[in-house]
């Protein structure tokens, strides 16, 4: 097992082995009484095991099952939670735990963080995609009509429990959707991430992965943490270093809001990084061989790297961007691999080079 220390807020630690469930537990605080556990159906056979490990403990526990995947970010379940916490008079000593994908950690963390003012939440991912990315570095939040993510509150958790294990339930398609951040992560701040990728092609299976592969697995989760551990480390709040984790975002939250969530946000990231990265290649950042390198890797997991539909609807969801300063429209972008800044670019430049890459 391996033990990442985040230094945000008091610090806590992102614990990495094959089945991490009792270090999680042990940090629910002494002095709680209860536990709310919010956990999709998808994790059940998980959340048993938390319920006994929790019942030894000598905690209640109380769960919640939320719909499955973005349609939990939402002001009405966060509602249902805030009534259930009241009904069962859960005070601040008492903890949250959110089980499940980055949905569902985003959930509970936002709940936790509004609950009395905030109240503590340990995360136990269980998708790829928030055991490297969602479930570590304290943004938690829902969704509005107004766009992803809108609504929220930085709340560092008590710990992490990352549990490789977990991933063999996971379908192919979500597995895959988790690769586009470990890549992201690769991009902004640590080569070795895509040359493990390039080296072992069969990482795009989760079989392979959780098997035979687990070794390398187990050291691209790492490596994805420590990224997000170092930035997190150094800006909680995003005042400048932490937009770097947003690569590819600008695009990517606009194509989820616009196609009603049916496009993970994985594979929105994806598509997102290629076109932050042609967009580079047309302000002079980049090289055709980068964009290259980015189209390839993706894709070699069988990511998504372009999209169809039409730029209008998307660019007016960029101005609700948190990047966004005024009404100037701001994208992370390379200057090689590992070289990510935030720029300004105008709407001029986006339809250009929108234009350009589908002449
Ligand atoms: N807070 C952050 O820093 C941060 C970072 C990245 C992404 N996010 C958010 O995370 C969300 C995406 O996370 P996601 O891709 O995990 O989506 P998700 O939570 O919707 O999970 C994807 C699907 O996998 C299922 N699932 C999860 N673990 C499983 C398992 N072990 N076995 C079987 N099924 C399982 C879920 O029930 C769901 O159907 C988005 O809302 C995104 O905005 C937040
Ligand atoms: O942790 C961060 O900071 C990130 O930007 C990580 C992203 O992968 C993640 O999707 C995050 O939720 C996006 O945040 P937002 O502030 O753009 O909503
Ligand atoms: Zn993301």
């Amino acid at each position: 097992m391996q033990i990442i220390t985040v230094h945000a807020d008091d610090g806590y630690p992102v614990f990495v082995g094959d089945d991490v469930l009792t270090q999680v537990v042990d940090y629910i605080p002494s002095n709680a009484s209860q536990v709310l556990l919010v956990a999709p159906r998808a994790v059940e056979t998980i959340a048993e095991k938390l319920q006994t490990a929790a019942a030894a403990r000598g905690v209640r526990l109380t769960q919640f099952i939320p719909e499955d995947g973005e349609a939990q970010k939402t002001l009405s379940t966060a509602e249902s939670l805030w009534n259930l916490l009241g009904e069962k008079r859960f005070g601040r000593q008492d903890v949250i735990i959110g089980l499940g994908g980055g949905a569902t950690t985003d959930l509970a963390g936002f709940v936790a963080a509004t609950w009395m003012r905030g109240i503590g939440v340990l995360q136990v991912p269980t998708s790829l995609l928030a055991m490297v990315d969602a479930a570590v570095g304290g943004k938690t939040g829902i969704n509005s009509p107004a766009g992803k993510n809108l609504i929220g509150a930085f709340h560092s958790p008590i710990a992490v429990g990352i549990s490789i294990s977990a991933l063999t339930t996971l379908s192919a398609a979500e597995y895959r959707a988790g690769l586009g951040e470990v890549i992201k992560c690769g991009f902004i701040a640590d080569r070795k991430i895509l040359n493990l990728i390039v080296e072992n092609p069969l990482i795009k299976d989760v079989e392979w992965a959780t098997e035979v592969g687990k070794d390398i697995l187990t050291e691209l989760i790492s490596r994805a943490v420590e990224v997000k551990a170092t930035v997190v480390s150094q800006d909680l709040k995003e005042t400048g270093l932490r937009e770097i984790l947003n690569y590819g975002h600008t695009l990517a939250h606009a194509i989820e809001k616009y196609s009603n969530y049916t496009v993970r946000h994985g594979e929105a990231v994806a598509i997102g990084s290629v076109f932050a990265a042609e967009l580079a290649q047309d302000l002079g950042y980049l090289s055709e061989n980068d964009v290259d390198q980015h189209r390839k890797i993706f894709s070699s997991v069988g990511l998504p790297t372009s999209w169809d539909g039409p730029i209008e609807p998307l660019l007016d969801a960029m101005y609700s961007d948190k990047k966004t300063h005024g009404s100037q429209l701001r994208f992370v972008l390379l200057e090689g691999v590992e070289k990510p800044s935030s720029i300004e670019v105008s709407p001029d430049a986006i339809l250009r080079t929108w234009a350009g890459r589908h002449a």
